[in-house]
Protein backbone atom coordinates (compact mmCIF):
# COMPACT_ATOMS: atom_id res chain seq x y z
CA UNK A 1 0.00 0.00 0.00
CA UNK A 2 2.38 2.31 -0.75
CA UNK A 3 -0.11 5.50 -1.10
CA UNK A 4 -0.30 4.76 2.54
CA UNK A 5 3.49 5.46 2.98
CA UNK A 6 4.36 3.22 6.10
CA UNK A 7 1.49 0.88 6.91
CA UNK A 8 3.13 0.76 10.65
CA UNK A 9 1.83 4.13 11.06
CA UNK A 10 -0.73 5.32 13.31
CA UNK A 11 -1.18 8.15 11.76
CA UNK A 12 -0.20 9.18 7.85
CA UNK A 13 0.17 12.47 6.12
CA UNK A 14 0.29 11.93 2.75
CA UNK A 15 1.74 14.89 0.57
CA UNK A 16 -0.64 17.60 2.12
CA UNK A 17 -1.19 21.07 0.28
CA UNK A 18 -3.51 23.66 1.57
CA UNK A 19 -4.62 26.76 -0.54
CA UNK A 20 -7.29 29.05 1.31
CA UNK A 21 -8.64 31.33 -0.86
CA UNK A 22 -9.01 34.69 1.31
CA UNK A 23 -10.86 37.86 0.93
CA UNK A 24 -11.47 39.09 -3.08
CA UNK A 25 -10.25 35.71 -3.90
CA UNK A 26 -6.76 35.97 -2.83
CA UNK A 27 -4.72 32.59 -2.86
CA UNK A 28 -2.71 31.81 -0.16
CA UNK A 29 -0.85 28.54 -0.16
CA UNK A 30 -0.18 27.75 3.57
CA UNK A 31 1.06 24.27 2.91
CA UNK A 32 3.44 22.23 0.50
CA UNK A 33 3.33 18.70 0.17
CA UNK A 34 3.68 17.21 3.59
CA UNK A 35 4.45 13.87 4.49
CA UNK A 36 4.87 12.98 7.83
CA UNK A 37 4.29 9.07 9.68
CA UNK A 38 3.72 8.73 13.48
CA UNK A 39 4.15 5.49 15.27
CA UNK A 40 2.11 4.32 17.72
CA UNK A 41 2.49 5.72 20.86
CA UNK A 42 5.18 7.78 19.88
CA UNK A 43 5.40 11.92 20.80
CA UNK A 44 5.51 14.06 17.85
CA UNK A 45 6.78 17.53 18.26
CA UNK A 46 5.39 20.11 15.34
CA UNK A 47 7.63 22.96 16.13
CA UNK A 48 8.30 26.49 13.68
CA UNK A 49 7.25 30.36 14.56
CA UNK A 50 3.96 31.76 13.88
CA UNK A 51 1.87 31.68 10.96
CA UNK A 52 3.98 28.52 9.39
CA UNK A 53 1.19 26.68 8.69
CA UNK A 54 1.41 24.83 11.78
CA UNK A 55 -2.50 25.13 12.83
CA UNK A 56 -3.58 24.31 9.95
CA UNK A 57 -1.51 20.97 9.69
CA UNK A 58 -2.95 20.10 12.79
CA UNK A 59 -6.44 21.19 11.70
CA UNK A 60 -6.64 19.10 8.43
CA UNK A 61 -5.36 15.94 10.72
CA UNK A 62 -8.04 16.51 12.95
CA UNK A 63 -10.46 16.99 9.68
CA UNK A 64 -11.86 20.77 10.66
CA UNK A 65 -10.10 21.61 7.44
CA UNK A 66 -9.64 19.10 4.25
CA UNK A 67 -6.50 19.65 2.24
CA UNK A 68 -5.83 21.04 -1.09
CA UNK A 69 -4.11 17.89 -2.12
CA UNK A 70 -3.10 15.11 -0.53
CA UNK A 71 -4.45 13.07 2.57
CA UNK A 72 -4.39 12.15 5.89
CA UNK A 73 -4.35 8.16 6.98
CA UNK A 74 -5.56 6.91 10.46
CA UNK A 75 -5.33 3.00 11.19
CA UNK A 76 -5.16 3.10 7.40
CA UNK A 77 -8.05 4.31 6.31
CA UNK A 78 -8.43 7.72 5.04
CA UNK A 79 -9.67 10.42 7.07
CA UNK A 80 -12.72 12.26 5.70
CA UNK A 81 -13.92 14.79 9.00
CA UNK A 82 -13.56 14.94 12.86
CA UNK A 83 -13.60 11.89 14.23
CA UNK A 84 -13.43 10.35 18.25
CA UNK A 85 -10.29 8.58 17.18
CA UNK A 86 -8.81 12.02 17.78
CA UNK A 87 -8.69 13.90 20.75
CA UNK A 88 -8.40 17.81 20.48
CA UNK A 89 -7.04 20.78 22.99
CA UNK A 90 -6.36 24.18 21.97
CA UNK A 91 -4.53 27.00 22.99
CA UNK A 92 -7.81 29.08 23.81
CA UNK A 93 -9.44 26.64 26.37
CA UNK A 94 -12.66 25.66 24.66
CA UNK A 95 -14.48 24.92 27.63
CA UNK A 96 -18.17 25.16 28.09
CA UNK A 97 -18.39 28.02 30.36
CA UNK A 98 -22.05 26.90 31.26
CA UNK A 99 -21.06 23.57 32.70
CA UNK A 100 -18.95 22.44 35.53
CA UNK A 101 -15.18 20.44 35.49
CA UNK A 102 -17.37 17.09 35.32
CA UNK A 103 -19.92 18.68 32.97
CA UNK A 104 -17.37 19.55 30.60
CA UNK A 105 -14.85 16.21 30.63
CA UNK A 106 -18.16 13.40 30.80
CA UNK A 107 -19.56 15.79 27.70
CA UNK A 108 -18.25 13.26 24.97
CA UNK A 109 -19.37 10.17 26.08
CA UNK A 110 -22.70 11.79 27.03
CA UNK A 111 -23.12 12.75 23.33
CA UNK A 112 -21.91 8.70 22.44
CA UNK A 113 -25.25 7.78 24.29
CA UNK A 114 -22.77 6.53 27.33
CA UNK A 115 -25.00 5.87 30.68
CA UNK A 116 -24.51 8.11 33.61
CA UNK A 117 -22.93 5.91 36.18
CA UNK A 118 -20.84 4.82 32.99
CA UNK A 119 -18.98 7.62 31.98
CA UNK A 120 -18.99 9.60 35.61
CA UNK A 121 -16.75 7.02 36.27
CA UNK A 122 -14.48 7.37 32.96
CA UNK A 123 -14.82 11.25 33.49
CA UNK A 124 -13.73 10.73 37.32
CA UNK A 125 -10.85 8.73 35.96
CA UNK A 126 -9.47 11.22 33.62
CA UNK A 127 -10.11 13.92 36.51
CA UNK A 128 -7.84 12.31 38.55
CA UNK A 129 -5.58 11.72 36.09
CA UNK A 130 -4.54 15.24 35.47
CA UNK A 131 -4.99 16.46 39.43
CA UNK A 132 -8.52 18.07 39.00
CA UNK A 133 -9.90 16.02 42.32
CA UNK A 134 -12.25 18.27 44.43
CA UNK A 135 -12.45 20.48 41.78
CA UNK A 136 -15.56 18.44 39.54
CA UNK A 137 -18.48 20.89 40.78
CA UNK A 138 -16.24 24.04 39.94
CA UNK A 139 -17.15 26.04 36.88
CA UNK A 140 -14.49 27.20 34.10
CA UNK A 141 -14.33 30.77 35.52
CA UNK A 142 -13.34 29.63 38.84
CA UNK A 143 -10.16 28.32 37.76
CA UNK A 144 -7.03 29.17 36.84
CA UNK A 145 -5.55 29.13 33.04
CA UNK A 146 -3.54 25.68 34.09
CA UNK A 147 -6.47 24.20 35.56
CA UNK A 148 -8.74 24.80 32.16
CA UNK A 149 -6.03 23.24 30.25
CA UNK A 150 -5.88 20.41 32.49
CA UNK A 151 -10.19 20.04 32.05
CA UNK A 152 -9.39 20.41 28.27
CA UNK A 153 -6.64 17.55 28.31
CA UNK A 154 -8.75 15.45 30.42
CA UNK A 155 -11.77 15.86 27.94
CA UNK A 156 -10.21 15.25 25.08
CA UNK A 157 -8.95 11.31 26.89
CA UNK A 158 -12.46 10.71 28.23
CA UNK A 159 -13.57 10.36 24.42
CA UNK A 160 -10.61 7.65 24.52
CA UNK A 161 -8.72 8.73 21.27
CA UNK A 162 -6.04 6.90 19.52
CA UNK A 163 -4.29 10.21 18.80
CA UNK A 164 -4.19 13.20 20.78
CA UNK A 165 -3.82 16.33 18.98
CA UNK A 166 -2.59 19.60 20.93
CA UNK A 167 -2.22 22.95 19.54
CA UNK A 168 0.04 25.14 21.44
CA UNK A 169 -1.99 24.52 24.48
CA UNK A 170 0.67 26.15 27.40
CA UNK A 171 0.84 29.10 25.19
CA UNK A 172 -1.33 31.10 27.15
CA UNK A 173 0.40 30.11 30.47
CA UNK A 174 2.85 32.00 32.72
CA UNK A 175 6.13 30.36 32.05
CA UNK A 176 6.22 28.57 35.57
CA UNK A 177 2.81 26.92 34.82
CA UNK A 178 3.74 25.97 31.37
CA UNK A 179 6.91 24.04 32.49
CA UNK A 180 4.32 22.28 35.30
CA UNK A 181 1.91 21.48 32.59
CA UNK A 182 5.27 20.17 30.57
CA UNK A 183 5.98 17.99 33.52
CA UNK A 184 2.41 16.92 33.97
CA UNK A 185 2.03 15.86 29.83
CA UNK A 186 5.07 13.68 30.04
CA UNK A 187 3.74 11.98 33.29
CA UNK A 188 0.15 11.57 31.97
CA UNK A 189 1.48 10.32 28.55
CA UNK A 190 3.85 7.59 30.16
CA UNK A 191 0.39 6.92 32.63
CA UNK A 192 -2.17 6.09 29.48
CA UNK A 193 0.28 6.11 26.28
CA UNK A 194 -1.32 7.65 23.11
CA UNK A 195 -0.08 8.62 19.89
CA UNK A 196 0.62 12.70 20.78
CA UNK A 197 0.97 15.21 18.00
CA UNK A 198 1.71 18.50 19.96
CA UNK A 199 2.27 21.72 18.01
CA UNK A 200 4.59 24.62 19.48
CA UNK A 201 6.63 27.37 18.76
CA UNK A 202 8.57 26.94 21.76
CA UNK A 203 11.84 25.17 21.35
CA UNK A 204 12.35 24.31 25.07
CA UNK A 205 9.01 22.84 25.29
CA UNK A 206 9.36 20.75 21.79
CA UNK A 207 12.64 19.39 23.52
CA UNK A 208 11.61 18.76 26.81
CA UNK A 209 8.29 16.39 25.51
CA UNK A 210 9.29 15.19 21.70
CA UNK A 211 10.21 11.77 21.15
CA UNK A 212 10.81 13.78 17.38
CA UNK A 213 10.86 17.23 16.56
CA UNK A 214 9.24 17.74 12.90
CA UNK A 215 10.71 21.46 12.37
CA UNK A 216 9.02 23.78 9.80
CA UNK A 217 9.98 26.37 7.42
CA UNK A 218 9.92 29.65 9.14
CA UNK A 219 7.64 31.46 6.49
CA UNK A 220 5.28 30.03 3.83
CA UNK A 221 4.26 28.00 2.25
CA UNK A 222 4.68 25.47 5.40
CA UNK A 223 7.19 22.60 4.38
CA UNK A 224 9.27 20.25 6.71
CA UNK A 225 12.69 21.50 7.01
CA UNK A 226 13.83 19.21 9.40
CA UNK A 227 13.34 16.23 11.24
CA UNK A 228 15.31 15.66 14.86
CA UNK A 229 14.89 12.56 16.37
CA UNK A 230 15.16 13.26 20.63
CA UNK A 231 16.98 9.97 22.40
CA UNK A 232 17.10 11.64 25.81
CA UNK A 233 15.73 9.72 28.66
CA UNK A 234 12.54 11.45 30.54
CA UNK A 235 12.33 13.00 32.58
CA UNK A 236 14.29 15.51 30.54
CA UNK A 237 16.47 18.52 31.97
CA UNK A 238 16.70 21.75 30.89
CA UNK A 239 19.86 22.34 32.19
CA UNK A 240 21.51 18.81 30.33
CA UNK A 241 24.45 19.18 28.27
CA UNK A 242 22.49 16.53 25.26
CA UNK A 243 19.51 19.17 26.02
CA UNK A 244 21.63 22.15 25.51
CA UNK A 245 23.31 20.73 22.77
CA UNK A 246 20.54 19.73 20.53
CA UNK A 247 18.65 22.97 21.12
CA UNK A 248 21.66 24.50 20.02
CA UNK A 249 21.88 22.69 16.84
CA UNK A 250 18.22 23.22 16.39
CA UNK A 251 18.13 26.92 16.93
CA UNK A 252 21.30 27.61 14.80
CA UNK A 253 19.61 25.68 11.93
CA UNK A 254 16.36 27.54 12.06
CA UNK A 255 15.36 30.66 11.98
CA UNK A 256 13.72 30.52 15.48
CA UNK A 257 14.71 33.56 17.78
CA UNK A 258 16.35 31.77 21.64
N1 LIG B 1 -9.40 29.59 7.32
C1 LIG B 1 -8.44 30.35 6.79
N2 LIG B 1 -8.67 31.15 5.74
C2 LIG B 1 -7.70 31.87 5.18
N3 LIG B 1 -6.40 31.87 5.61
C3 LIG B 1 -6.11 31.09 6.66
C4 LIG B 1 -7.09 30.29 7.31
N4 LIG B 1 -6.49 29.61 8.33
C5 LIG B 1 -5.20 29.98 8.31
N5 LIG B 1 -4.97 30.87 7.33
C6 LIG B 1 -3.69 31.49 7.01
O1 LIG B 1 -2.70 30.48 7.04
C7 LIG B 1 -1.46 30.99 7.53
C8 LIG B 1 -0.88 30.04 8.55
O2 LIG B 1 -1.72 30.01 9.70
P1 LIG B 1 -1.58 28.90 10.84
O3 LIG B 1 -2.52 29.31 11.93
O4 LIG B 1 -1.72 27.55 10.27
O5 LIG B 1 -0.07 29.11 11.28
P2 LIG B 1 0.62 28.78 12.66
O6 LIG B 1 2.00 28.38 12.33
O7 LIG B 1 -0.20 27.82 13.45
O8 LIG B 1 0.62 30.19 13.37
P3 LIG B 1 0.48 30.57 14.93
O9 LIG B 1 1.59 29.88 15.66
O10 LIG B 1 0.62 32.06 14.88
O11 LIG B 1 -0.89 30.08 15.34
C9 LIG B 1 -1.76 32.39 8.05
O12 LIG B 1 -1.26 33.31 7.15
C10 LIG B 1 -3.26 32.46 8.10
O13 LIG B 1 -3.70 33.75 7.81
Amino acid sequence: MAENGNTNAKISCRNISKTFIQKGSQKVHVLEDISLDVEENEFVVILGPGQCGKSTLLRIMAGLETPTTGSVVINGKEVDGPGQDRGLVFQSYMLFAWRTVMGNVEMGPKLRGVGKEERRKVAQHYIDMVGLQGFESKFPHQLSGGMKQRVGIARAYANQPEVMLLDEPFGQLDAQTRIYMEQETVRIWEQEKRTVIFVTNNIDEALYLGDRIICMEGKLPGRIREVYEVNLPRPRKFTDHEFLKLRHEITEASELTL
